[in-house]
């Protein structure tokens, strides 16, 4: 058997397996990517919101982050819920120093409403890691928070893609319209221009954990040694799929189907 691609995230955790590295996992193995994980915050959270939340001592992250790389390098990293600058310090070497397409997904804020970042963190996150980034995804309110600018129009969201490549020194930045009205459009900006990807717009409220599944599909796709616009392009069909076959789990807002893309694209990985 062929030795597969490996793609690592470094997120938080979620039990009830819609979000954070449980997503992340999932959406590897359904990509037919090797997953590796190393966890961050350990959240007591469901379908209902946060319950609990414990950040691990930067100790723990370090030594799980050098027992990857002492072992078997990633060929994509992506990192998740990385709650303090404390974490974004104890990270970012291991980035630089792998020099692999590197996805941030910049969770703020669940979509219960609770907090996953500290505030300093927040304003740390574009000076340590967004300049390291290969893609960022932010979703329209984060993307508000790193360009400290409101988001409504196309043109606003032209000028936030300009900010992430130009400011902040991102290769790629993904704004995802999830939180906008009418079609579901996500807005790719690179070296090579803009690019849109507009899927309708499912009247669900089973929508947890549809940022960290996007992202983590996007990596699969890059330690797979596609290029961004292949790779969006792949998360996006994904991701539509996902939401659109939710398999209905929990009392509150649901997860996503993980398994729906390789089922329905009939996608057989060696
Ligand atoms: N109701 C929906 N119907 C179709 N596509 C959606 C819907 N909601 C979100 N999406 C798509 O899901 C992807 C993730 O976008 P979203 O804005 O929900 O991310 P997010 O808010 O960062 O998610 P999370 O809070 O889980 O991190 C994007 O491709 C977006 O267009
Ligand atoms: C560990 C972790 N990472 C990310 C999210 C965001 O997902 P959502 O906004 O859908 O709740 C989450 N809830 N938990």
């Amino acid at each position: 058997m062929k030795k597969p691609n490996i793609a690592l995230t470094i997120a938080g955790t979620d039990p009830t397996g819609g979000a954070g590295i449980m997503a992340d996992l999932k959406s590897f193995q359904a990509s037919g990517v090797y997953g590796m994980a190393v966890a961050t915050s350990i959240v007591s959270q469901n379908t209902l919101g946060v319950q609990d939340v414990y950040h691990l001592p930067v100790e723990v992250i370090e030594s799980q982050l050098k027992s990857v790389f002492d072992d078997e390098a990633p060929h994509a990293i992506k990192t998740g819920m990385i709650a303090s600058e404390d974490m974004m310090n104890v990270i970012k070497p291991f980035i630089e120093q792998s020099g692999k397409p590197y996805v941030i997904d910049p969770v703020m804020v669940a979509k219960s409403g609770d907090s996953l970042m500290d505030d300093k963190g927040k304003r740390k996150l574009q000076e340590i890691l967004l300049p390291k980034a290969t893609v960022v995804t932010p979703n329209i309110p984060e993307a508000e928070d790193i360009t400290g600018f409101k988001i409504q129009t196309e043109e606003e969201i032209k000028k936030a893609g300009d900010f992430f490549l130009n400011e902040i020194g991102s290769k790629g930045v993904v704004i995802k319209g999830g939180h906008l009205e009418g079609d579901a459009i996500d807005y790719l900006f690179t070296n090579n221009g803009m690019r849109t990807w507009t899927s309708e717009r499912f009247s669900t409220k089973h929508t947890h954990g549809t940022g960290c599944t996007f992202s983590a599909v996007i990596t699969a796709e890059l330690a797979k040694g596609h290029a961004i616009e292949e790779a969006v392009e792949v998360a996006k069909r994904f991701i539509t799929l996902a939401i659109k076959h939710t398999p209905e789990i929990g009392k509150g807002r649901g997860p996503v189907n993980h398994f729906a893309y390789q089922k329905i694209e009939g996608l057989d990985y060696e």
